[in-house]
């Protein structure tokens, strides 16, 4: 099975509306249907005046569209991950024709609550033609003030291959844009304007956060009740304003915010809208001034910044080293002794003193080896980081993802290897499993060593960001199961093969992904560390998708490599000396017990064991409410006579 999108597969789905999605409109469980029939109508009736216009020619839409993932090749090759949304909404998969669907769409109605069934869309038409249709009826949605919800329900409905009523409500500024780049989508989106996230966040820029502030100069002025509203200043007001609608502030990261805290509130008030409304947080925070005062001291902040951001930091002093060796050294003792303690509870098991249910309770707690760098939230605050500071989250050490000033006493300031040192835990980096930073590495990427032709000095813990890292895997029928991986070069121990690829899921997605894969052939879910979700190889990747499992003797390692932006990767290293044409495979760690079931190749036996599991289920569940139901009458004329009607003595 492949969760690929079979264009015109036909599958009796759940098509029922859901009404809790409808939660927040005046309108009852009917009327919600009424409108919901009347808009079908009329998506009907304008489809067929566009398909006149626009006949379904033979048009390849689009190179990038997931339904056209080639059938039985199965995946598009690509060269880095993509992070991609969850989707609680299933687009039924198909196994193949011997397996019953039914069953397995109501299994995975746990998991998924809305799974879209292939139920065929009502015409077929090209995406030019959708456009069109969207586009009219957008226009009219917007002049009726319907809700939203009723019309992309509607369009689901008829046109359900095309994404579920979620998705039908962000497809249309993709269409614009190639349709008609001229056309301004959000216009005919005002549902969507409060819905976005608005909330801004402080951006991180060297030692300053900046804001975007949008400015408000669109929203009539009418209603200020201030003699001297900002808004009748001249416009063109001494900020050399970049932005049209917004303004850029930045602000120092060493400022302590202390002693000026009423302004937050306001601040906030202000940042967390799409229409920065002076004079209506005027209004609500009068304490601070008037909206003039208040447009002023924002547009002061900005003028506040004369010095130059600083681009590099200051070099690693004795006394932080010594910091940063002894937060390590707390950590690898940590670590120590919680192996040992894990050592001591798998033995009480075996021994018949521990329960397995401590043992889980104490491995699913238990710190690894790659929270050293994350094990604090990364901060992001304005004064000085450190113990004296409430908002820091890192008291004695920053971890080298916290968006401090770049002078802060806590940060991580690099490695301090010679090129070709930072591929062992020796090096700092390595150990946290991160890329050498260029400009807090000095050593090993100082300029000399970027610059220098003999590619040895080059360090090679930043292929990465120097997007170097090799794929030395092609696909070939395996030894051990399927498809299998293998090399196509002579590699030497510690050569890395390359990088697992694949779309970058949440730890939600990626459990609901789980329960789907049962019922596939293959499982491609490949866990990153610190809870960060998934990289799923199923739809895309590269050849290292194709790397089999061996515990006894895995030729490749997988290592974790994170980056400054807050990205995790995957590399596959060669654990021995290998010839080219050997097949490599890894230590997939299922537990023990899954293993036998993970790897049953046959993927309709193995649809048609969860299949058999939960009939199983539920004749148990059925027999349990049966004996209860035999029960009842009995026991209650042993307990308690039968109840009289209320009212009756
Ligand atoms: C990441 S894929 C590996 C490529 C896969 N063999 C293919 O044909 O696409 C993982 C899947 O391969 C199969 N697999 C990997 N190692 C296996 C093994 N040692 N024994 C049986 N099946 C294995 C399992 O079905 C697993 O879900």
């Amino acid at each position: 099975m492949c969760v690929k999108r079979y264009k015109n597969f036909q599958y009796r789905g759940n098509k029922e509306i859901k009404f809790a999605e409808f939660q927040g409109t005046s309108m009852n469980k009917n009327q919600i249907s009424k409108e919901i029939d009347r808009w079908k109508n009329k998506i009907r009736e304008i489809t067929e005046q566009f398909m006149k216009q626009y006949p379904k020619v033979v048009e390849m839409e689009s190179d990038d569209d997931e339904d056209e993932i080639e059938e039985g090749y199965g995946y598009k090759i690509a060269h880095e991950n993509v992070k991609i949304p969850d989707e609680e909404t299933l687009i039924m998969p198909y196994v193949n024709e011997n397996v019953d669907h039914d069953k397995i769409a109501e299994i995975l109605q746990k998991t998924y609550p809305s799974i879209v069934g292939y139920h065929k869309n009502e015409y077929e038409i090209s995406d030019r033609c959708f456009f069109h249709v969207m586009k009219k009826c957008l226009e009219e949605v917007n002049k009726s003030k319907l809700d939203p919800k009723v019309f992309y329900h509607s369009l689901y409905l008829i046109f359900p291959i095309r994404g579920s009523p979620n998705k039908m409500s962000q497809i249309f500024p993709s269409l614009a844009e190639k349709f008609d780049a001229r056309l301004d989508a959000l216009t005919l989106e005002p549902w969507n304007k409060d819905e976005t996230d608005t909330k801004k966040s402080f951006s991180s820029h060297g030692n300053h956060f900046s804001y975007c502030v949008p400015f408000p100069y669109k929203v009539d002025d009418s209603k200020c009740e201030s003699t001297e509203c900002f808004r009748r200043e001249d416009r063109t007001t001494p900020i050399d304003r970049k932005d049209r609608d917004g303004l850029l502030i930045y602000v120092k990261k060493s400022v302590n915010i202390r002693g000026r805290e009423h302004f937050l509130p306001f601040m906030n008030h202000l940042f967390s809208r799409k229409d920065s409304d002076f004079c209506r947080a005027a209004k609500k925070f009068e304490t601070l001034g008037t909206c003039k005062e208040l447009h002023e001291f924002v547009l002061g902040l900005e003028m506040r910044i004369t010095e130059p951001m600083e681009a590099f930091p200051r070099k690693l002093t004795p006394n932080d080293r010594y910091h940063f060796d002894q937060q390590k050294e707390a950590f690898e003792k940590e670590i120590k002794k919680s192996k040992q303690e894990l050592e001591r509870l798998k033995r009480g098991v075996d021994e018949g003193t521990n329960s397995q249910e401590d043992l889980e309770a104490f491995q699913s707690n238990m710190k690894s080896e790659s929270c050293f760098s994350s094990c604090t939230d990364p901060c992001t605050h304005f004064g000085p980081c450190g113990p004296g500071n409430e908002d820091c989250s890192c008291k004695n050490f920053c971890s080298p993802f916290c968006q401090c000033d770049i002078n802060c006493k806590l940060r991580y300031q690099g490695c301090e290897c010679k090129p070709g040192e930072c591929e062992t835990n020796q090096c700092d980096c390595a150990y946290q499993w991160l890329e050498c930073i260029p400009g807090r590495c000095t050593n090993c990427c100082s300029e000399e060593t970027k610059n220098s032709k003999a590619q040895k000095l080059v360090c090679k813990n930043t292929m990465l960001s120097r997007k170097a890292v090799p794929c030395l895997l092609k696909s070939g029928k395996s030894t051990i199961a399927g498809t299998g991986a293998f090399l196509t070069v002579d590699v030497k121990k510690g050569d890395c093969v390359g990088e697992y690829i694949g779309h970058h899921i949440s730890t939600e997605e990626t459990d609901r992904r789980d329960e789907l894969y049962k019922f596939a052939a293959n499982n491609y879910l490949f866990q990153l560390p610190n809870g960060q979700g998934n990289l799923d190889g199923a739809l895309i990747g590269n050849a290292t998708r194709f790397v089999n499992h061996s515990s006894k003797n895995p030729s490749l390692s997988p290592t974790y490599r994170n980056m400054l932006n807050g990205n995790s990767h995957i590399l596959f290293i060669a654990e021995m000396d290998m010839k080219a044409g050997t097949e490599v495979t890894i230590d997939y760690r299922y537990p023990k017990e899954s293993e036998k079931v993970m790897f049953t190749y046959n993927h309709e036996k193995k649809a048609q064991k969860y299949i058999d599991e939960y009939d199983e289920e539920c004749r148990e569940i059925e027999k349990e409410q049966r004996r209860k139901n035999r029960k009842r009458p009995h026991q209650r004329t042993k307990a308690s006579p039968p109840r009289k009607s209320r009212g009756v003595c």
